[in-house]
């Protein structure tokens, strides 16, 4: 096979059952749009964590065998993808058994090798494309070539190779699954909806099934124009190789750095500033920063950069408040990053996966960048939460101040709020918002950034939204419109309590998890709401990463 569905040119291909290979590594060669895909190490088959029994040594080791199971580690299988779970792999089935298959994608045939296995899934790599199968979702062809040299090994993006325009579709398609799953929730149009072109933007108009129930408009996701080179924020582990020092992305399911100068969905600007601040590191001989011994300094180089101003930011992560040669460095990096405005320090000495340490400071220059988004400015610190997908921030901003409908009187509550960038968006549409958020640090900006826009009419207040928000229930705060923007795990379920004891008229929810919106449009919906529409947002184009926007109004408000 050729062409769009991939250069398909497997060797040692065994039909069925056939070949078994214990090591788990693919026996025949296969190449699709996306590259080699027969054996090494390649994106991260972590497996299933249950599946794992004692050696005779007591050591911890992968079964490949499994009681009720019907296929073994090593074995090639035969499967037709049928979906695609939220991380990007095809959802297969053998003999009943749920095979997650890296690389291969609904409506396609395809020959995998079973990598790891559990009682209720199993994981596999796929080898070889058999064919595209019956699927509806096909038609178009769905399987591009990558553009990105090095997908295959980097962890950084799920869906490359599936065409922007099916990436869309399937994000829309599984906001509806899990609204439809696990919120119990009835979509419009089914069907009908799922055939309309990608990015269509027109109003279904009638929001009923057909038979009178009211149902929830799932519009089609607003993608981007040009889905590349949108992130404005690039967070690079640095580590030790082969020349020395080296910084670029953690093989998938790996710690392993593979060194990169060239990322697809970084914005230029970035990729130019982390190359200029390695370079300058190995010229100094700043040691890197190793994770097997908690030795080394240079631990992560984050950089940021706000298009709409051209300031740069070069925040160097360390092991240590020392820097050796630290003028020279920040002499270089100023000679070579145009546009920089603030080198930032911060130090770093746990043993920890997380990025920063509770200790910042400025090296040279400001200690923020102003970015601006939809005529706001922000003021941007080197650990401030800011959405990294400039242009499509503005979309979902929009969306939700579209959604709560503000007319200049209303009092609204903004709540898991950040530095204050969705409650500045509100506030020029309300007669006062309030903004409650956990980080103390990300209130200071929003204040900030109040200020810096003149905005009087909004009031921040750091805390758990869940402990806040009772509190200005208890001071008699009324408000018209909540807006809820909370991290993947959803609402905490005193929040929904505390939300339907003030029965605003609207409520707005901003989710980056389909499907614990789902469960909190449920509670939201058996406490007196009606889900009136959501708008999938593409806010990471090439990821599996789903973002979407939610409408719910108090039963006896009149649908907008
Ligand atoms: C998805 S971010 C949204 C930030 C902001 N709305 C924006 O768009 O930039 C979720 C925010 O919720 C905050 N958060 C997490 N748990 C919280 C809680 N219990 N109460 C208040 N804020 C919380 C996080 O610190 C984070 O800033």
């Amino acid at each position: 096979m050729s062409g769009r569905n991939g250069n398909v040119s497997g060797s040692g291909k065994t039909s069925g059952n056939g070949s078994r290979n214990a090591s788990g590594s693919a026996s025949g060669s296969a190449k699709d749009g996306r590259g080699r895909l027969g054996g090494g190490k390649s994106r991260g088959f972590g497996g299933d964590r249950g599946n794992r029994a004692g050696d005779s040594r007591g050591r911890s080791v992968a079964a490949t065998t499994m009681a009720g199971v019907p296929v073994i580690v090593g074995q090639q299988v035969e499967c037709e993808i049928i979906g695609l779970t939220h991380d990007g792999e095809g959802v297969g089935r053998v003999d009943g058994y749920t095979l997650f298959v890296r690389d291969a994608l609904p409506g396609e045939k395809v020959l995998a090798v079973v990598a790891s296995i559990g009682k209720s899934f199993g994981k596999a790599r796929m080898v070889e494309l058999l064919g595209a199968g019956s699927g509806a979702s096909n038609e178009g062809g769905i399987r591009v070539v990558p553009p990105c040299p090095i997908y295959d090994t980097c962890g950084g993006c799920q869906l490359q190779h599936m065409s922007y325009a099916e990436q869309l579709r399937w994000k829309r398609q599984h906001v509806v699954d899990n609204l439809a799953r696990i919120g119990k929730l009835q979509v419009v149009g089914g069907a009908s909806v799922q055939g309309r072109a990608v990015g269509d933007q027109r109003s279904f108009g009638d929001r009923s099934t057909g038979d009178g129930v009211q149902g929830v408009l799932v519009h089609p996701t607003i993608g981007m124009a040009d889905p590349w080179r949108y992130r404005n924020k690039a967070q690079v582990p640095i580590g030790f190789g082969d020349g020395g020092l080296i910084g670029g992305f953690y093989e998938a399911g790996s710690n392993d750095i593979v060194d990169m100068d060239a990322c697809l969905i970084q914005q230029e600007e970035n990729e130019e500033t982390v190359r200029a601040v390695k370079e300058a590191a190995r010229l100094l001989d700043i040691s890197p920063y190793n994770r097997a011994n908690g030795k080394g300094l240079l631990r992560h180089v984050v950089v940021r950069h706000a298009a709409s101003t051209g300031q740069r930011m070069v925040v160097l992560v360390t092991n240590g408040r020392d820097i050796p040669h630290a003028q020279e460095l920040v002499g270089l990096i100023r000679e070579k990053v145009l546009g920089v405005v603030s080198v930032c320090q911060n130090v770093n000495t746990a043993v920890t996966p997380v990025v920063f340490g509770e200790e910042t400071r400025v090296l040279w220059g400001e200690d923020v960048i102003y970015d601006e988004i939809g005529g706001i400015q922000f003021a941007i610190s080197p650990r401030s939460f800011f959405q990294v997908n400039p242009e499509q921030t503005e979309r979902l901003y929009g969306k939700a101040v579209e959604y709560a409908a503000l007319t200049g009187k209303e009092t609204v509550i903004d709540a898991y709020c950040g530095a204050g960038t969705i409650s500045l968006f509100l506030a020029k549409h309300a007669d006062r918002v309030y903004g409650v958020e956990i980080i103390p640090e990300a209130i200071e900006d929003a204040k900030r950034n109040a200020l810096l826009n003149g905005i009087r009419n909004a009031v921040f207040a750091v805390g758990p939204a869940e402990v806040v928000m009772p509190r200005w229930q208890a001071e008699g705060i009324v408000p018209d419109v909540i807006v809820v923007d909370p991290p993947r795990k959803g609402c905490d379920p005193a929040l929904i309590a505390t939300m339907l004891e003030l029965r605003p008229e609207r409520i707005v929810y901003v989710s980056c998890n389909p499907s614990t919106l789902a469960r909190d449009l449920r509670l939201l919906e058996d406490g007196g709401y009606r889900t009136v529409e959501v708008q999938p947002v593409d806010m990471f184009p090439h990821t599996g990463h789903v973002e979407a926007v939610a409408l719910l109004v108090r039963n006896e408000t009149e649908c907008i």
